[in-house]
């Protein structure tokens, strides 16, 4: 692209030097610089890009985005901007054509159940024979192939690069997890959505945004940011069940879509029964009610699919058509996944880190818990994060029989910080504390009997622990599986 007209989108800025006629790339980090490309100096949470710059340009970087002139060795342009990241939104944006306006975008955003949702939706386009991208937490799935990423919601430049690739592979939808660190940051800048959907809002995060209150506002950007333009076909998918859809209601024009178990919506789930490995329900939505049977657990589940259902009806599908393709549904990756075995005791891989996701992990499992039967819940958090929601998850964890208090990705944190923690708000003594999940997922092992259920939650799909900044290979599910074959012969 042309170096002037990329830059022409950028209207307050100073160009100190001669800029290149042409721009094959854009970079943040100095370590992925290609010759010929914009290198955008970002202050990070750990250090400052425009540390790196020198290096960018020793990679073959001709232009720096900076936000102070730089002393730089060799003729190289600087473009001198308030504020880099969000210049990068703009920059990113403008590089690969605008993407998202020509593919049908869906965000989802929410405390829990994002993944399971964007899976979902993903899953039923793929069923449907369309040819759909995914992004968040487990990676970018393009068509079939899984590529890793950082974080839930990428930074503006890997997402903008996302969608055109998942536009250039003739997606025709993207599904994407939007995280309120995705929010706050600005990594969405020129995201156009066309639809927004809202799981639930409960504690999590507030390390990060403070107060709930922030917490829940900056979700509400998602809705906001969908515009004005009542020209386009957007639409909004709100949970009648949770208090903060009332507020996103009133933050955009576009039509509202509702779904709960509880209050009056659109799309709503009665007579659930949960019975044999499968979820039963009617939904009662503005064609009449439907029977549904579906595979995947629990009562949060429902709610996951009436969310995916009327992100398919709002887009002009027949309900039979939809409900055929959540009766065939997988179960979510590492989502109340139940892990195969010979083992006489069920055992169950868990994603839930937040107190509302462990009630609701918990409440999943037990109608399939006989009176005389435990069940086991171990449950983890991760270190040098938000610790004050530590005793509430403990608070949830005590419905289950016995619990046993460990680590999910300490990083930096002490063990003992961490289960410690946790232990304040455990409600009867039948717990343990055991820091070293290895260990811990052991000794739940060893506490069951045949017919206990024992739920891993914490980790999910995830296959690796961090401890300091090293990734250790860890699965929850062999460790388990290999000390019930050593315990059960
Ligand atoms: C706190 C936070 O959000 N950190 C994000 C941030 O990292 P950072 O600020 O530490 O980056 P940095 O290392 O200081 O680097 C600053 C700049 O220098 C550049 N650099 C750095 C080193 C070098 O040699 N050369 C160089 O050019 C970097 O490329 C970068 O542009 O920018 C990185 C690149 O975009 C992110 O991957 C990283 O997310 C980390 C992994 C993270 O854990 N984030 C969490 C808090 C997060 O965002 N979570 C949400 C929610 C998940 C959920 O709901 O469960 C998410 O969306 O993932
Ligand atoms: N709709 C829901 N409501 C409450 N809890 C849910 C819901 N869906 C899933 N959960 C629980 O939350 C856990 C995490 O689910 P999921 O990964 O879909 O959420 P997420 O929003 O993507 O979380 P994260 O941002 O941490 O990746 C699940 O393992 C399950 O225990």
């Amino acid at each position: 692209m042309y170096a002037e007209e990329l830059l022409s989108t950028l209207m307050q800025k100073k160009v100190v030097g001669q800029l290149p006629k042409l721009i094959t790339d854009i970079a943040i980090d100095s370590r992925s610089v290609q010759p010929n490309s914009l290198f955008i100096c970002i202050k990070g949470f750990t250090v400052d890009g425009h540390d790196y710059a020198q290096k960018a340009v020793d990679a073959g970087a001709t232009v720096i985005v900076t936000e102070r002139l730089l002393q730089l060795d060799g003729e190289i342009a600087q473009v001198i901007v308030k504020n880099t990241t969000r210049t990068l939104g703009i920059l990113a944006a403008k590089f690969f054509d605008y993407p998202s306006k020509d593919i049908m975008m869906i965000g989802v955003t929410g405390t829990n159940g994002k993944t399971s949702v964007s899976g979902i939706i993903h899953n039923i386009l793929i069923g449907l024979g369309e040819k759909s991208a995914l992004s968040g937490t487990i990676g970018f799935n393009l068509n079939g192939v899984l590529y890793e990423s950082a974080n839930t919601t990428s930074d503006s430049l890997n997402t903008q690069q996302m969608i055109f690739r998942a536009k250039s592979e003739g997606c025709r939808a993207m599904v994407m997890e939007v995280s309120s660190h995705g929010l706050a940051l600005g990594r969405l800048a020129g995201v156009d959505y066309d639809v927004a959907v809202f799981t639930n809002l409960t504690h999590d995060h507030l390390d990060f945004h403070g107060t709930m209150e922030n917490y829940g506002n900056t979700k509400g950007l998602l809705f906001s940011q969908l515009g004005q333009d009542l020209e386009k076909n957007k639409h909004v998918v709100l949970n009648a069940d949770d208090p903060w859809s009332e507020r996103y209601a009133g933050m955009t024009p576009y039509p509202i879509w509702t779904y709960g178990l509880h209050n009056n919506a659109i799309f709503r789930a009665v007579n659930c029964n949960y019975d044999n490995g499968m979820t039963q329900f009617d939904m009662e939505t503005p064609e009449g009610t439907f029977p549904v049977s579906m595979h995947l657990l629990g009562e949060f589940n429902i709610y996951n699919v009436l969310a995916a259902t009327a992100v398919f009806y709002a887009r002009g599908f027949p309900i039979e058509v939809i409900i055929e393709q959540i009766e065939m549904l997988p179960p979510v990756k590492g989502r109340m996944e139940k892990v195969d075995s010979d083992l006489p005791i069920q055992i169950f891989i868990d994603y839930a880190h937040t107190p509302d996701a462990i009630e609701k992990a918990i409440n999943a499992a037990m109608p399939y818990k006989k009176p005389e039967n435990k069940l086991i819940f171990l449950v983890g958090t991760g270190g040098g994060r938000d610790k004050t929601k530590r005793p509430t998850m403990a608070e949830k964890a005590s419905v289950a029989d016995y619990v046993i208090l460990t680590t999910d990705d300490p990083r930096f944190e002490e063990f003992d910080s961490i289960t410690g923690d946790l232990a304040k708000g455990m409600k009867h003594k039948n717990y343990a504390c055991i820091g070293d999940r290895a260990e811990a997922v052991r000794h739940a092992v060893s506490v069951a009997n045949p017919g206990d259920i024992i739920i891993f939650a914490g980790k999910g799909h995830e296959d690796y622990q961090i401890i300091e900044n090293t990734k250790y290979p860890h699965s929850d599910a062999k460790i388990a599986i290999e000390a019930g074959k050593l315990k059960f012969v």
